[in-house]
């Protein structure tokens, strides 16, 4: 995939928000994207993924699944998370949902309506439905924000996974959450200019959640509201089996 000198304004008159970008993309790439805020990254990201047209310049090789989890998913749609994930999937050729469900840990969600939805809830959505049609080009725009630490810990996997089946992967992200991975490739855009630098940013500072499973017994009147608690804090509680215990 190509970008050759692509610039890009919302409209006539108004400045350039990007301006004269080049760059290649080869299959098993991945790509961290940084900026300050307003720069232009969901810019460049939309139009990646083909969503916005370049104002000039050209855009080339894009592959034919884009799959695209939008920093705000929007959520003024009349459905269940289930039901809009089976209707991604009939549109998607019945690609299959529920594993994606289960690794984006958001079963609790299945039943909520889409407005209902918190943030973090909300990106979920946008994740799965961008993983669900096996994309050769996957973009997810700051996919870390919001996602509760269990879930934020899958998505190096799941960026690899895909890179690895030979698509091409572009994260936009402050929190340095792919910097573990090998051959990360990191733009930056700065002054509508789209940048490769040759020494790669230092690594992030935190160091990566280590999770622990716990059991906590609770009344049986109480579990539905302590579950509730649990997941509002963004802990992946859930009820073990009798046969399981
Ligand atoms: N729909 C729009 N119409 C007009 N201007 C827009 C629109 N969307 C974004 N912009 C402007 O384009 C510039 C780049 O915005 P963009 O959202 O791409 O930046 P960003 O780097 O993703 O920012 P952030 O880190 O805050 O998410 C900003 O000046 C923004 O105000």
């Amino acid at each position: 995939m190509r970008l050759s000198k692509v610039s890009f304004r919302y409209r006539r008159r108004d400045p350039f928000v990007i301006q004269g970008a080049d760059a290649e993309l080869a299959p098993g790439d991945i790509v961290e994207l940084t900026g300050v805020n307003g720069a232009g990254k969901s810019t460049l990201l939309r139009l990646l993924a083909g969503l916005t047209r370049p104002t000039k310049g050209t855009i080339g090789g894009r592959p034919a699944v884009v799959g695209f989890a939008p920093d705000r998913f929007p959520t003024g749609q009349p459905f269940t998370v289930a039901a809009y994930l089976r209707h991604v999937s009939r549109m998607r050729g019945g690609a299959r949902w529920e594993p994606w469900a289960e690794r984006l840990h958001m079963e609790h969600l299945l039943a909520t309506p889409l407005g209902e939805l918190s943030k973090g809830g909300g990106h979920k959505v946008g994740l799965a439905q961008a993983l669900m049609a096996d994309p050769g080009l996957l973009i997810m725009d700051e996919p870390f924000a919001g996602l509760d630490a269990a879930t934020r810990a899958v998505l190096p996997d799941l960026a690899t996974e895909v890179a690895g089946r030979g698509g091409i992967v572009v994260v936009s992200d402050h929190q340095g959450g792919l910097r573990a991975l090998p051959a990360l490739r990191h733009w930056t855009v700065a002054d509508g200019g789209l940048d490769e630098p040759s020494s790669p940013a230092p690594p992030p500072v935190p160091v990566p959640d280590e999770l622990v499973t716990v059991t906590v017994q609770v009344p049986a009147g109480e579990l539905p509201r302590f579950l509730a608690r649990m997941r509002g804090e963004g802990y992946p509680a859930r009820e073990i089996e009798e046969s399981a215990r």
